[in-house]
């Protein structure tokens, strides 16, 4: 929120910044001057880069520039933006850009794509992410600001504009380590700076002397702040994960990793990192739809320039666009199709042997979805033989008979009524593409949460990526998986042997809130894609940041709610910022529209998740469990939380959706940061 106080306050700052730079361009000139070899323009560009010197950056020159033979050679600027390599273009003739080519300039793109990959080298030593390092090509005597893929075109008078406006990636010391750092590993340049500022030396220079509009840089000083600095993780990322952000893949690959441990982090980093090394459009997908809304605005922030290389997508959404594209009609009718299973249900399931069992059709129905059609199973022979990775109940033939008889009863009824389920949608994809593929093909398939998607989900995203180097990568943690049943990759036809990355240091959250959360699942054993784990055992390293969890027990369903409308009240008092980073996440649906009337009444501002793309708002935000797939909060609410212990030797259908049910709870209560709150109703207490 911008108060106009601040707002004036940052508006003075920007305005002395502005004209102090001005004040220094005067002197930047001058010592240009010397450069007597060097054309008039080129000392300009020399001054200007210069004067920047004066603010902070630093700017590593070739040492024999300029005005010697190798004058055109680039430089490197390191600022708070981050690292610019910088070419200077001094021609009487303007940039012509067409359809996406800049054209005359082949040899001096490829010099600093050159630069930039041996400077994104030597960074990564220190942890810094290659988004941080930009090519900036500067047109001496032209004015232009135009994005070539990955090289910005600037015109010499709009250079300190553009750098002056970019979010701030480094502060001070992280500038002078980093500059320290390349001008070690280049023995060839040295850093060029003008002398410090003597305290005494004050105003003098007026504006039209500047070598830029003081206007356009306080503007451009304001954008920056505005802007709000860049996360931490965008710009520097633990030495593992840049390794794996950067690491050549000779076919398929697979990152793992607990909660926390930053994979979607090092997924955004490898698009990334193919976004500038390949041509073709990238896939970063997911189960959930508000996730990639909220991703895509991420990465939008990291890398803005290569955000329309990037594609994010949930599955089913990308799935649906495709068909509708190749004019095949689908038909999804929630409604009905939830008419067509109650019906095959009452017609074949209730009066057999399957409510031995479980007398209730919601297990069948999720046996159909995940295990038979999720799973692309198409005769009976198929399901009787099939090990039903994820499904602790076993099942005798006679069972899997029955079970078939339901989903041949439902399918029937399905197809009278001319309607499609989600799995349809992306077996009929599959279908279409393996008859028709796509083009251009996707340069790479990056899918988070893998471990949500069914195999006929992951079959579909490999057929679209297909086994080529670094094309398709799955990052996910079967520990988290919300939905029933699973498979193996081998099943899907995706080999990633020796191809394989793990996480282990969770950067989110406080240790209290992973080890209660990690103490929810300890015996729960999960599937992972490759293989069953013994038990929810994970090794994990925490980062030390101070966090807790807050346990309200209340008596009755009133009691509870009267706590945590107080909580959140108290919260909101405390800082007025609070609510924007604080999530109520609920078991049900049900239980969102309860706790949202609640909330409203109460007064406090709420968004759903449902709609939330990550833009912080000023209203706490509310979904269930599920909703709340791959984001984080620094509060966390769980309204009737009252989980419970494993108890072993119970129904073994009530058993396995109970270990669901934890997961899905475990995946809520590790998207807090800094406070989990969990409400219990005990009546007898
Ligand atoms: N190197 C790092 N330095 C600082 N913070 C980091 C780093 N890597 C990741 N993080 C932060 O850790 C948090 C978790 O990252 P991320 O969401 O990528 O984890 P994840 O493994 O995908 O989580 P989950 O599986 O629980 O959804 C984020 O706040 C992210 O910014």
């Amino acid at each position: 929120m911008v108060d106009g106080g601040s707002a004036g306050a940052r508006g003075r700052r920007a305005r002395e910044e502005a004209l102090e730079l001005a004040r220094r361009s005067r002197e930047a000139s001058e010592r240009a001057r010397r450069w007597t070899d060097a054309s008039e323009e080129e000392r300009r560009v020399a001054a200007t880069l210069l004067t920047l010197t004066a603010d902070g950056w630093r700017l590593l020159v070739d040492r024999t520039w300029p005005g010697t033979p190798s004058a055109d050679a680039p430089m490197i600027l390191v600022g708070r933006g981050g690292v610019f390599v910088v070419d200077v273009v001094n021609r009487p003739v303007p940039p012509s850009v067409e359809n996406g080519r800049l054209t005359g300039h082949d040899d001096d793109l490829a010099r600093m794509a050159a630069l930039a990959r041996a400077v994104e080298e030597r960074t990564a030593a220190l942890g810094m992410s290659p988004v941080a390092v930009q090519p900036l090509m500067i047109f001496a005597g032209h004015r232009l600001d135009e994005q070539l893929a990955r090289v910005r075109l600037v015109g010499r008078e709009d250079v300190v504009n553009v750098l002056m406006a970019a979010p701030r990636r480094l502060n001070a010391p992280m500038v002078k380590a980093v500059a320290a750092h390349l001008e070690e590993g280049f023995p060839g340049v040295e850093s060029c700076a003008l002398p410090e500022r003597r305290p005494d030396a004050g105003a003098g220079a007026g504006e039209a002397e500047s070598l830029f509009d003081v206007e356009e840089v306080e503007k451009a000083v304001l954008e920056s702040v505005l802007h709000g600095p860049i996360e931490q993780w965008m710009t520097f990322l633990h030495p593992d994960q840049v390794a794996i952000a950067r690491r050549d893949w000779s076919g398929p690959a697979r990152i793992s990793g607990p909660a926390g441990t930053g994979k979607t982090v090092v997924g955004l980093h490898r698009a990334v990192h193919i976004a500038t090394r390949t041509t073709g459009p990238i896939m970063y997908v997911t189960f959930v739809n508000n996730l990639p809304r909220v991703q895509g605005r991420l990465f939008q922030r990291m890398a803005g320039h290569l955000a329309d290389r990037v594609e994010f997508t949930s599955l089913h959404g990308w799935a649906q666009r495709f068909l509708t594209d190749r004019g095949i009609r689908v038909n999804l009718d929630r409604r009905q199709v939830e008419d067509a299973f109650s019906r095959a249900w009452l017609q074949v399931g209730r009066g057999s042997a399957l409510t031995e069992i479980d007398p209730l059709p919601h297990y069948w129905e999720q046996e159909i979805d995940h295990v038979i059609k999720g799973r692309g199973l198409t005769t009976a022979e198929e399901y009787l033989a099939v090990s039903r990775y994820g499904r602790r109940t076993p099942l005798q033939a006679a069972h899997r008979e029955a079970v078939w008889r339901l989903y041949e009863a439902y399918e029937l009824l399905r197809r009278r009524r001319d309607v499609h389920d989600f799995n349809d949608v992306l077996l009929l994809a599959l279908r279409e593409l393996r008859e028709r593929p796509v083009s251009p093909s996707y340069a790479a398939v990056i899918v988070d949460e893998v471990q949500d998607l069914t195999l006929i989900g992951v079959r579909l995203l490999h057929a679209l990526a297909g086994d080529r180097p670094n094309g398709l990568l799955l990052i996910g943690d079967g520990q988290q998986a919300v939905y029933p049943g699973g498979f193996r990759l081998a099943e899907a036809g995706v080999g990633i042997k020796g191809r394989g990355a793990v996480l282990r240091i969770n950067y989110r959250n406080a240790a209290p809130i992973l080890d209660e959360a990690l103490r929810l699942v300890s015996e729960d054993p999960f599937d992972d894609l490759d293989g069953p784990t013994p038990n929810g055992h994970r090794t994990v390293e925490t980062t030390y940041h101070e966090g807790r969890v807050v346990h309200a027990a209340a008596r009755s369903e009133a009691d509870h709610d009267e706590h945590l409308v107080k909580a959140l009240t108290a919260r909101a008092e405390d800082d007025a910022d609070a609510l924007s980073g604080t999530a109520v996440l609920c078991r049900s649906r049900n239980d969102v529209e309860h706790y949202h009337r609640l909330l409203t009444r109460a007064g406090l501002p709420v968004l759903r998740l449902d709609g939330y793309d990550g833009r912080p708002a000023d209203a706490l935000k509310i979904g269930t469990y599920l909703r709340s797939k791959g984001l984080e909060f620094k509060n966390v609410y769980l309204p009737a939380f009252n989980a419970r212990p494993v108890v072993p030797g119970g129904d073994p259908t009530a058993d396995e959706r109970a270990a669901l049910t934890r997961r899905q709870t475990f995946v809520a209560m590790t998207r807090a940061r800094d406070v989990l709150w969990l409400g219990t109703i005990n009546p007898e207490r």
